[in-house]
């Protein structure tokens, strides 16, 4: 089975290089503007579409509330905003056209925060920091600013630091918690798109609380703050509503 799997993993189909060209300009992403046009997308070359010819333009620093039923494709429009299946159409963030441009520079500068977000094993650091690019002054501010520390008390370890041990399998972090500390991460990065994949029942509403307060209270004028939203209240004073049939 081990072998199967790993023979599986070596035969998938790879994406495109991430080589020099492609390279946006130095100053992009100067604002959140998003502009998509005619966006369908498929998982699978010869698969059918699951988003059909969808258009809608977000302003920098709207927020939109994106709803939905089940299978409607809310997590397939994230998907393809950051080009990870097959899309037809016009993706045009901050004025340049997503199409040929190199998915590494698009990948940094959009930040998805999954319902259940993905951490390494190691310290609170490693995780936000994985390449040593920020202070430890500007993971703190972070860490502040997306309310992990309002959650001290309920922490196992006890106070936080960025040298807290951070478990991966067995996670000493609740999901709310984790989403905290996603969120976190897009705040050092300075991300001008953020999607958030609101948490459901496995969230608390002493946690959910907080991080919607994060949101309103940290993120720069010019983010535009996409929520898949689950719950109606979330996304009350959005902007803007996207909602698949
Ligand atoms: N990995 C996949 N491969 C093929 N088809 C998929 C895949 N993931 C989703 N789909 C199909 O794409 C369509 C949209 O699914 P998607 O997960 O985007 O919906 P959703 O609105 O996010 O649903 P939910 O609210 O349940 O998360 C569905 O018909 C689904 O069957």
């Amino acid at each position: 089975n081990i072998l199967e799997r790993i023979q599986g993993y070596i035969s998938i189909e790879h994406e495109k290089a991430l080589t020099e060209t492609g390279k946006p300009p130095a100053y992009w992403p100067a604002s959140g503007d998003l502009q998509v046009e005619n966006l369908s997308a498929r998982y699978s070359e010869d698969g059918p579409k699951v988003l059909h010819d969808i258009s809608f333009h977000i302003k920098s620093g709207q927020r939109v509330g994106i709803v939905g039923r089940t299978g409607s494709g809310k997590s397939s429009l994230t998907l393809s905003l950051l080009r990870c299946i097959p899309t037809e159409g016009s993706i045009m963030y901050d004025g340049v056209q997503t199409e040929d441009l190199n998915l590494d520079a698009l990948r940094s500068s959009i930040t998805i925060i999954p319902q259940v977000p993905e951490l390494l094993s190691g310290t609170l650091r490693a995780n936000l920091n994985p390449f040593g690019q920020y202070d430890d002054a500007e993971l703190n501010y972070a860490l502040r600013a997306a309310g992990l520390f309002a959650l001290q008390d309920e922490l196992d370890e006890g106070r936080i630091t960025l040298d807290s041990k951070i478990s991966t399998g067995r996670s000493n972090l609740s999901v709310g918690q984790r989403q905290i500390f996603a969120l976190a991460r897009a705040i050092v990065r300075k991300s001008k798109i953020l999607i958030l994949d609101e948490a459901t029942s496995a969230i608390d509403y002493k946690t959910d609380s907080i991080i919607q307060n994060s949101l309103r209270q940290e993120l720069q004028d010019d983010v535009s703050l996409i929520t898949v939203a689950h719950r109606l209240q979330t996304i009350m004073d959005a902007d803007k509503i996207v909602s698949g049939a």
